[in-house]
């Protein structure tokens, strides 16, 4: 199966390629072509799964090249040294050692994003410190910790209150008891305080994320080190059967999986890991389970056919996910865009409630919940607004289209007024959604935005999760390299030639 992405880069997803990946720091790497012209030879590489941006993995190697053993050893030890700095089994028991620490003892290190143990306490004390964390501090960590900002990679949009609560609310009502969470800490972060809170139903969680900082405040069963682009758990088998016991369904205790992925991710890496989750849930049990893992995939609705491709009997939903930390994606926010963030499901989209008090309504011919201002048209005979606006039907086209557009005669189609005429079709440079500008691209923002939401807030990058002694060592390693010749180039984000690194 070879799927193409914007850019002229596909990713190649066989089981073959998979046998033969080289390992980086974030597991199996993933390999890519980038599509020429057809009378040119295309020369396969593998890059990092989990990095799009070459400062966070500048992982590469051609899949024809050969590795000599001296590269090989390097290269296991820059996996080594890229490694949390504790192992989960440590930072459980850091945890309860902490905990058990009186409140003025209790103190979380913002600069290392480390809850600190006492005897720590003197190579961090120029560090900035928050004291006295509580218990309720602890419970809610993605409040605690900073969100990784790094919007290549990982891009940790949270999600606002109202959001969480719709999800988890709707989740109950359709009568799940268990969720994994892939990428969603906030969702889980709720369901554990329901847990500790002892609410009916009783409701469990696991998540699944690359953020291995939310090690620190959950157990094995709770929480797995993961990589969505590649389906592998840092924590080995040991992990893989955790996330296979927590899909297990006992007593009827049925499971529903909820995806959030950073926006730029590869839609079709991100399925087929998906698409492994599910074979986990089939096999756990030894039940024979014969219909679709429940699923609940949230991204942007322009990546619609691209999933819908990946799984055909998935539905988008008229509901507009919100973000605390997305200046762009705010709900009802005074000038600003609705968010243009929505549910994926397999569910029957009629079971899915949409909250009233927010204006969605039913629509009985489409049989599914739709915003206030969709309208059903009668001519595509669907309830047609994928941006919440209402949509207006061109005869012309044959189809429903934004209300700012008109057909234009010399395009053979709908486009801004003030669209460049006669190259209409190309969308959006970063992404390739026609949908919107590269300005507007969820992928890749506006710079100014992300400077006015970065503003009075310290960024998080890779280094600053990484221990002081390997981040001294890349600092050392980044001005060596800055020396050198510069190398830019990101996989999806091609503009020159790869040039190869290690
Ligand atoms: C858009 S945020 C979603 C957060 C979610 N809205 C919430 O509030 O719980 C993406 C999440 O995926 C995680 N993530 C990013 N890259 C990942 C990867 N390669 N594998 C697993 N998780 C990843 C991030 O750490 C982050 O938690
Ligand atoms: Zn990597
Ligand atoms: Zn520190
Ligand atoms: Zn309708
Ligand atoms: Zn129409
Ligand atoms: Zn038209
Ligand atoms: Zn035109």
């Amino acid at each position: 199966m070879a799927e193409q992405e914007p850019l002229g880069i596909e990713v190649i997803l066989d089981e073959e390629a998979e046998s033969r990946a080289p390992m980086c720091p974030h597991g199996p790497a993933l390999l890519f072509a980038k599509v020429k012209r057809k009378e040119e030879q295309v020369r396969r590489f593998y890059a990092c799964a989990a990095c799009r941006d070459r400062k966070d993995c500048n992982f590469f190697q051609w899949e024809d090249e050969k590795v000599s053993e001296t590269r090989l050893q390097a290269r296991e030890e820059i996996n080594r040294s890229r490694q949390p700095p504790f192992t989960h089994t440590e930072y459980v028991e850091r945890y309860q050692s902490f905990v058990a620490l009186p409140l003025a003892k209790r103190k979380f290190c913002a600069d290392c994003q480390l809850l600190l143990l006492p005897e720590e306490w003197g190579p961090h004390s120029a560090h900035c410190l928050l004291s006295d964390v509580s218990l309720a501090q602890l419970k809610r960590p993605s409040r605690l910790l900073l969100p990784l900002e790094n919007k290549k990679t990982n891009a940790q949009y949270l999600f606002a209150d109202r959001t969480c609560q719709f999800l988890l609310d709707i989740i109950i009502s359709l009568g799940f008891r268990r969720v994994l969470c892939v990428g969603t800490p906030r969702l889980h972060e709720f369901i554990q305080m329901r847990q500790s809170e002892k609410k009916e139903p009783v409701m469990r969680s696991q998540l699944l994320d690359i953020d291995f900082r939310y090690s620190q405040f959950y157990s094995q069963e709770e929480f797995c080190h993961y990589n969505m682009f590649n389906h592998y758990f840092f924590g080995g088998k040991f992990a893989s059967e955790a996330c296979q016991r927590f899909l297990c369904q006992p007593n009827g205790e049925s499971v529903i999986m909820v995806t959030d992925p950073p926006f730029g991710g590869m839609v079709e890496a991100l399925a087929h890991s998906f698409k492994k989750v599910v074979r986990l849930w089939k096999t756990s049990c030894d039940q024979a389970h014969n219909e679709e893992l429940p699923m609940f995939w949230i991204f942007p609705y322009f990546f619609e056919p691209r999933i819908l491709q990946c799984f055909p009997t998935f539905a988008l939903l008229d509901y507009q996910v919100d973000y605390d930390n997305h200046a762009l994606y705010k709900h009802g926010h005074s000038g600003r865009k609705q968010s243009p963030v929505r549910i994926f499901t397999n569910l029957p989209p009629k079971d899915v409630v949409l909250p009233a008090e927010e204006g969605y309504r039913f629509c009985s011919l489409c049989q599914r919940y739709i915003s206030s201002e969709n309208k059903h048209c009668e001519s595509c005979q669907a309830c047609t607004s994928k941006d919440g606006r209402a949509w207006k039907h061109c005869q012309i086209c044959n189809k429903c289209v934004k209300p700012s557009w008109v057909h234009c005669d010399s395009c053979g189609r709908c486009a801004l007024q003030e669209h460049p005429c006669g190259k209409v079709g190309h969308g959006c440079f970063t992404c390739g959604s026609t949908e919107h500008k590269r300005r507007e691209c969820p992928v890749s923002e506006n710079r100014t935005t992300m400077k006015k939401l970065k503003s009075g807030k310290r960024k998080i990058s890779e280094m600053d999760k990484e221990p002081v002694a390997t981040k001294f060592q890349r600092q050392t390693q980044a001005k060596r390299a800055r020396k050198k010749k510069k190398v830019k180039w990101a996989p999806g984000k091609s503009k020159g030639k790869p040039k190869k690194k290690k």
